[in-house]
């Protein structure tokens, strides 16, 4: 059977990470940018970070920092993985030395295999709803219709709920799903009933995609 990984995006409370660790999400994202409803100083992520079990997978997300303040914060934290969503380019991207995912802003056609040339020392692209410049974790969706393989893992964001995950997973077979604000109760604070339906709902799909 085909496993969807699954990302929960901005985390900013230990309950929250436990309970998404006991619900088998592959992968932690901590907010880095300070102007973002979800920022987490990285001194509180590392806290937290320390508390986890092995296997799970620690993101660290940017948007525009400069190098020094993108490196503090990796010292900081010691992320597995980071997360631009800004205008940063595939070598800045990729000179912290870390896998790195790319976050592209899919807000009308979106030449998706240029981006994954230019970008092809990324580990993956994660393909959300907000317009270039505006913030990630808006809660909106965008029309998957234009999702076209292009050689690298996709990562499907921006507005999926426990409502619409199953259908997502099923039209677009990402390789992972990323949620945020589908799995709050305000930004920052997630909502233990949510988290768990959304989790179903990936697992029903995949189990539909067998
Ligand atoms: O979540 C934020 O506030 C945020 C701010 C700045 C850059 C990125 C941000 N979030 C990025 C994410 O990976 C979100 O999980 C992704 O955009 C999906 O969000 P949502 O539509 O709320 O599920």
């Amino acid at each position: 059977m085909t496993r969807t990984r699954i990302k929960f995006c901005g985390i900013r409370r230990k309950q929250d990470a436990e309970l998404a660790v006991d619900l088998g999400v592959d992968a932690l994202g901590f907010v880095l940018v300070p102007r973002s409803k979800r920022y987490i100083d990285p001194g509180r992520a590392a806290v937290i970070r320390a508390g986890l079990p092995p296997f799970v997978t620690v993101v660290a997300l940017f948007m525009d920092a400069d190098a020094g303040e993108v490196q503090t914060a990796i010292d900081a934290l010691r992320p597995d993985v980071v997360q631009f969503h800004g205008r940063e380019d595939a070598a800045f991207c990729a000179s912290f030395g870390l896998p790195y995912i790319k976050a592209v802003a899919m807000s009308g056609p979106t030449d998706l295999s240029r981006t994954a040339r230019q970008f092809r020392s990324a580990q993956a692209l994660l393909l959300d709803a907000h317009a270039p410049g505006a913030m990630g974790g808006s809660g909106k969706t965008f029309d998957w219709s234009c999702i076209k393989p292009v050689g690298l893992p996709l990562v499907l964001a921006g507005g999926l709920t426990a409502d619409n995950v199953g259908r997502a997973v099923r039209t677009v077979r990402p390789y992972a799903v990323d949620v945020s604000s589908g799995i709050e109760r305000r930004p920052g604070v997630k909502d233990p009933e949510r988290m768990r339906a959304f989790v179903r709902a990936v697992r029903r799909a995949d189990g539909a995609r067998r």
